[in-house]
């Protein structure tokens, strides 16, 4: 093998091996006073498994770039690797890799199994639920489906469970997919539960409604899709006069604004996370989800409170806590909410509902950044591609603002509707899909490396070894452009540090459990392996070269940079 191989080690290294092994052509970095470096052995790799034969192709599909591709599964197979970048890697290599990850809201338009499917061809990195809709009976089909695409189709998709929240909106229209409020017409808003639903009457979720809105005030629908001023209280009844007509969706979200400001009276006091949202995540625990995405954090307590109760709960379960910044009180305490949360969601639906319109893209940048600074993903939601909900084609306006998400390098964007219950959840994939590898691209041609200071995270000085070889092997994988960079981490730490860094390459992502490994299905740059390896790097190294090599996804001559969390070391070396 040629071993053109840099080592960094760290104290914790095993001390067997001798500095006299070290080659001539490698290059020693160090930062601890031990310097204990070791070499890969030039021999056959033995081929520990029939992988190549173990992996049989389960279906071919057109992956919305014109080209057919074969996509399989190794369920036997000593190391797991999602069936469609597997699938890439064979046919174009390490570069063709996606680097921002996919989340797709699974609603009516994709609970099948062949559409769950289809959208985990396309792509789906993460399979987002919202408990705003549907019962628990319908959430736990689709979380079932997704494990059994999983285990039986090798897809590594993580499922993120997103709570209701204590959001004020409106009941479900009686049935009607919309309503149409026309201009001037007069409806009534009412805390009543009404059923039969009478006409142009919408059923309110918050009791305090009556007392907290006043003639006078303006009453937006969704944001503004539809506008009300409110014109009298009778009762249990708000009487509104339509000011902007437009549809009026089931369970659309209200807000009320006085002299121009979001009104917060009784509805800011309503707990984050309601007692039905309780519920949801004794359900969600209970179903093995990934993620707990949290609607309408206020402050960091209540992400603590929730970790908390997590780990009490499930022990060693290990469920990613995301905080949804998505009012005007998380804008207020972001960075405290971010520094607690696992990852957190630019959630600009209800976002643009709290604050102006024009301020929300500011909000956006602010808050990817800080998330890449602190370490933790990043999700851009709402609106990515609304118009295709209806149409096969998204606007030029659309493509621009995913393109712009993707250029920020937000770990992940988002489908909601366009997914949930749109005509075209797999043309919408296809469209994040093809605007993120070409932006990615261009990015790279254009050797646009953002100067974006990443401040140290590290909490212990262990942690800050990890981060400074990350960061170090970033800037060598950018300097001598090699082709990944693989990670060997038990707990996916190493491996979200790196993608911090975001470097040009991709990052293989070796961890022993299944659990880490979806994790790390969420963010930027990651393609997760489960592998079950070893402290002894020179051996882990071995056996991936030969799993990869059998399984087509690596050659011979390719440049890799290798990183552990165990040793803490670095070494760049080609494949043998
Ligand atoms: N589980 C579900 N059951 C029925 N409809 C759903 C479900 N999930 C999502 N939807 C539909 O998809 C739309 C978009 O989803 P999403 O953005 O997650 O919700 P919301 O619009 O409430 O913020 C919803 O308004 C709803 O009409
Ligand atoms: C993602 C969002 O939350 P939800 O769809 O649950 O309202 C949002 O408001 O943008
Ligand atoms: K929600
Ligand atoms: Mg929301």
């Amino acid at each position: 093998m040629s071993t053109q191989a840099i080592h960094l080690l760290s104290p914790s290294f095993p001390s067997s091996r001798s500095l006299s092994n070290l080659p001539a052509s490698s290059r020693l970095l160090s930062i601890n006073p031990i310097y204990l470096p070791f070499t890969l052995r030039r021999h056959a790799f033995p081929l520990s498994c029939n992988c190549s034969s173990s992996h049989t192709p389960v279906l071919s599909s057109d992956n919305g770039f014109g080209s057919k591709s074969v996509v399989a599964h190794a369920t036997a197979s000593a190391i797991d690797v999602d069936a469609v970048t597997e699938a890439e890697l064979k046919e174009n290599g390490f570069r063709s890799t996606r680097r921002t990850k996919l989340i797709c809201t699974v609603g009516p338009a994709t609970c099948g199994p062949e559409q769950l499917e289809a959208l985990a061809v396309g792509g789906m990195n993460v399979a987002r639920v919202n408990m705003c809709h549907g019962t628990r009976e319908w959430h736990r089909n689709v979380i079932r489906q997704v494990r059994k695409l999983n285990e039986e189709k090798g897809f590594a998709v993580a499922v993120m469970m997103d709570t209701e929240g204590s959001e004020i909106h409106m009941g479900d229209l009686g049935g009607a997919p919309s309503a149409k409020a026309e201009d001037g017409e007069i409806w009534t808003f009412s805390v009543r539960s009404y059923s039969p639903l009478p006409d142009r009457t919408a059923n309110v979720n918050y009791d305090g409604f009556t007392e907290d809105v006043r003639i006078g005030d303006e009453l937006l629908v969704d944001g503004g899709m539809a506008r009300f001023e409110v014109i009298e209280k009778v009762g249990p009844d708000v009487k509104c006069r339509c000011t902007d007509p437009g549809l009026l969706l089931p369970r659309a979200n209200l807000t009320y604004w006085r002299e121009g400001s979001l009104v917060r009276e009784r509805n800011a006091m309503l707990p984050t996370i309601s007692s039905k949202d309780w519920l949801d995540i004794d359900f969600g625990i209970a179903e093995g989800v990934d993620f707990i995405a949290v609607s309408f954090v206020k402050s960091a307590e209540v992400i603590n409170h929730l970790k908390s109760y997590i780990a009490a709960r499930c022990p060693g379960c290990e469920i990613g806590v995301i905080a949804k910044i998505e009012s005007i009180d998380a804008l207020k305490n972001l960075e405290e909410i971010i520094r607690a949360s696992d990852g957190a969601m630019v959630a600009r639906g209800d976002m643009g509902a709290q604050i102006p319109l024009e301020q929300v893209p500011a909000c956006q940048q602010k808050i990817v950044r800080l998330c890449r600074q602190l370490n933790k993903p990043v999700i851009v939601a709402s609106q990515l591609l609304e118009s295709m909900i209806e149409y096969p084609t998204p606007t030029r306006a659309e493509v621009a603002d995913v393109s712009e998400a993707v250029r920020q390098r937000a770990d992940a964007l988002m489908l909601s509707g366009e997914s949930a219950m749109g005509r075209y959840p797999d043309k919408a994939l296809s469209v994040l899909r093809s605007v993120s590898l070409r932006i990615e691209r261009w990015w790279r041609e254009e050797k646009r490396r953002e100067a974006l200071e990443l401040p140290e995270v590290a909490s212990s000085f262990s942690d800050r070894i990890s981060e400074e070889i990350c960061n170090s092997a970033a800037k060598i994988a950018n300097n001598l452009g090699v082709d990944a960079v693989f990670v060997y981490t038990k707990s996916g730490h190493m491996a979200s540090l790196l993608s911090r860094c975001r470097p040009d390459c991709p990052i293989f992502a070796f961890t022993t459990s299944t659990t880490v490994r979806r994790r790390l299905n969420l963010q930027w740059g990651l393609i997760p392996f489960r592998l079950s390896f070893s402290d002894d790097m020179e051996s882990n190294l071995n056996r991936t070269f030969a799993l990869l090599k059998a399984r087509g996804m690596i050659q011979s001559g390719d440049l890799v940079i290798a990183l552990s969390d165990m040793l803490q070391s670095i070494q760049v070396m080609n494949v043998p």
